[in-house]
């Protein structure tokens, strides 16, 4: 367990010191509650007006950064005039920024290949899923019984196992479910960094996320002062300065962070 440093209300004291904040996010977990199927996630109730308001503060830039493609995730989110980073960073569009990784979108058909030979190889593993997000895919294994883990994990790595060997792709690891990437060196601080000096450099930034992949994204954030706050339970290790129990957290941090700002 990490002891976190800092609670909400310090955080919310810190927050309304600022000029300029550079508000990041995370969605599933975040602003989602997790589903059983990646399909199924939706922007919690509530959390679409509090963007759409904080987004309309001049001093506010929102940024949504997802494992998810940059497609889906803008469109289960839905508000218009925000920053979205899809594919952990790879790919970031909005306002001022049109942003596709060069060597990422090189890795385009190894990656997509590979995405149709795992739908053969994992067809006899229950509940197995492929995500497949044209920069990355995902190997979800959420609605996979316990006992076929071990299997879904060893055919994963064999069918991706000449990518890794040619040091094109890398494998990491999200919640209930395996990802493959290009191997390029990016990731979700990276684009929060990006972000931030494209748009917003003198702004000051926090990122709420809930997954190993933001630990990344809380580094950056608070490499620069700003605060990382981690999502879920005080159990997880997390280098997160702050953290909110669940979602529904999230969404009552948004709410108050607007009434303040
Ligand atoms: O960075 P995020 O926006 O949190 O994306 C991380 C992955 O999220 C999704 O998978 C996760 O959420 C699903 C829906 O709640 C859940 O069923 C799954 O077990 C989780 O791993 C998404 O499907 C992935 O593509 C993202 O990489």
């Amino acid at each position: 367990m990490t002891p976190t440093l800092e609670s909400w209300t310090s955080v919310r004291h810190r927050l309304s010191e600022q000029n300029k904040i550079l508000l990041a996010l995370d969605f599933d977990g975040t602003l989602s509650e997790i589903t059983e199927r990646p399909e199924d996630a939706v922007l919690r109730e509530g959390n679409a007006p509090l963007l759409e308001a904080l987004g309309r503060k001049p001093n506010i830039i929102i940024g949504i950064l997802s494992g998810r493609a940059l497609n889906d995730v803008s469109g289960r989110v839905g508000v218009p005039g925000l920053i979205y980073g899809g594919n952990h960073g790879l790919e970031i569009r909005g306002p001022g920024l049109d942003y596709l990784h060069p060597a990422a979108a090189a890795a385009i058909p190894a990656i997509s290949d590979a995405a149709e030979r795992l739908v053969a190889d994992l067809a006899d593993i229950p509940g197995a899923l492929v995500e497949s997000k044209v920069l990355t895919l995902t190997a979800h294994y959420r609605l996979t019984p316990p006992q076929y883990h071990d299997s879904i994990a060893m055919i994963f790595l064999d069918t991706v196992g000449p990518l890794l060997a040619t040091g094109a792709c890398r494998v990491t690891a999200a919640k209930m479910a395996m990802e493959l990437r290009p191997a390029v060196d990016w990731h979700k601080g990276y684009a929060l960094e990006m972000i931030r000096f494209q748009l917003a450099s003198d702004a000051f930034p926090v990122y709420f996320g809930d997954d190993e992949t933001d630990e990344d994204a809380y580094d950056a954030a608070q490499s620069v002062g700003g605060i990382g706050i981690y999502v879920g339970p005080p159990s997880t290790e997390t280098r997160a300065i702050c953290r909110l129990d669940s979602p529904a957290a999230v969404s009552a941090a948004l709410a108050d962070l607007l009434a303040l700002t």
